[in-house]
């Protein structure tokens, strides 16, 4: 039987445990809080999260790591991008050498400007063909309630991707493999910040044009970045490209495009981040990805506006007039 760790017991940790206890794996989660992590192996219920999800009976919860990582195939991370690398660094000398480190995580580091596969490499000191991704429009709400959904497992040994796609296929969630780790990584770290561009845009009151506009030039400078990162321009015509940015541009439930609404309504940035109780990604890295695309020479004028309202404060209705200002050019470059 395949045996899967999965580091944090957030939203997306918790229901991609179920996901793969229903796949048929021996999971067992684990969590920094004693409390949260006794209820769950008790109760089978994670409360702060998913009040209304009954895990499967067979996931055991842990806050001891080392439990959790023993005789693991799979380590699936699960916590947010800026705090991956003290996790990982706790946790890199537990990780056995049959393990692969699976991310499910959509962020780039602030600082380094590191996707999470090359935190995960260099962290944990392994190979990419011990580095999988999974990406996709995948809203934890949604799939708690197991509505059907695909995503794409990403690793540059696709045997490896394999073994992983097989061990997280269920009747309601779809794998697809992909060897592009950096087109998959990028598609869902950039959607993050256009999905807070959306929102703002929702919360102004403007209209699905608007949003179209946004999505669509947001995945033309996702793919403009990826192009000179290395990545293949198909995957962003995928599910870890177009799909998950339409999934969060759409969504209410969408953690970041539910940020961007309501600065996009008046509230201050410090009354957002009151309000809002999970990791919106995007708000941190919309300054990784443009200091990404900076050093690589490439514009991105919808992550530069995002980083304009959340980090410098300026007024979301100013900062739309200077986008829709900007010279008129050819669509394609
Ligand atoms: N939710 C979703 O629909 C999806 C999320 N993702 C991605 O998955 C990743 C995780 O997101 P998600 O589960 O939703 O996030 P949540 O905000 O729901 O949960 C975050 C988890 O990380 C833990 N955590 C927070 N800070 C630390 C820290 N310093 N050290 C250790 N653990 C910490 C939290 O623990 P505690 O509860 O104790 O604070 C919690 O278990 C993100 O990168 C996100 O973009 C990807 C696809 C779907
Ligand atoms: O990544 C996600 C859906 O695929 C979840 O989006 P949020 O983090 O914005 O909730």
């Amino acid at each position: 039987m395949t045996r899967c760790a999965v580091m944090g017991t957030g939203s997306w940790g918790t229901v991609f445990a179920m996901i793969l206890a229903d796949a048929g794996c021996e999971v067992t989660l684990w969590g920094r809080r004693q409390e949260l992590v006794d209820a769950i192996d008790r109760d089978h219920v994670n409360r702060d999260y998913l009040p209304e999800l009954t895990l499967p009976a067979g996931i055991r919860a842990t806050t001891d790591a080392a439990a959790a990582l023993a005789g693991a195939d799979f380590a699936v991370l699960s916590v947010p991008s800026q705090t991956l690398r003290d996790n990982l660094a706790l946790w890199a000398p537990l990780i056995e050498p049959q393990t692969a480190l699976v991310s499910l995580m959509k962020g780039v580091e602030l600082g380094t400007v590191k996707r999470m596969s090359e935190v995960i490499a260099e962290v944990a000191g392994v190979g990419p063909e011990r580095v999988v991704v999974v990406s996709g429009p995948n809203l934890a709400g949604e799939i708690a309630n197991r509505q059907p959904a695909a995503t794409v497992v990403a690793c540059a040994d696709e045997e490896v991707a394999k073994r992983f796609q097989k061990a997280c296929h269920t009747p309601y969630f779809r794998p697809y493999t992909n060897t592009d780790v950096v087109g998959c990584e990028l598609g869902g770290a950039v959607k993050n910040v256009i999905g807070l561009a959306v929102g703002m845009a929702n919360g102004m009151g403007l209209g699905d044009n608007t949003k179209a506009t946004l999505i669509t030039r947001g995945l033309a400078e996702t793919t403009r970045l990826g192009l000179v990162l290395g990545a293949d321009p198909h995957t962003f015509a995928g599910l870890a490209g177009m799909g998950d940015l339409v999934a969060t541009c759409s969504s209410p439930l969408s953690r970041n495009n539910t940020f961007g609404t309501n600065l996009g309504r008046g509230m201050t940035l410090a009354e957002t981040i009151a309000a809002t109780s999970q990791t919106a990604e995007g708000v941190k890295s919309c300054e990784s990805v443009l200091d990404l695309a900076r050093r690589n020479g490439v514009e991105m004028p919808i992550v530069e506006a995002v980083v304009d309202v959340v980090h410098k404060g300026r007024p979301t209705q100013e900062v739309l007039k200077g986008l829709m200002a900007r010279s008129a050019k050819p669509e394609r470059r």
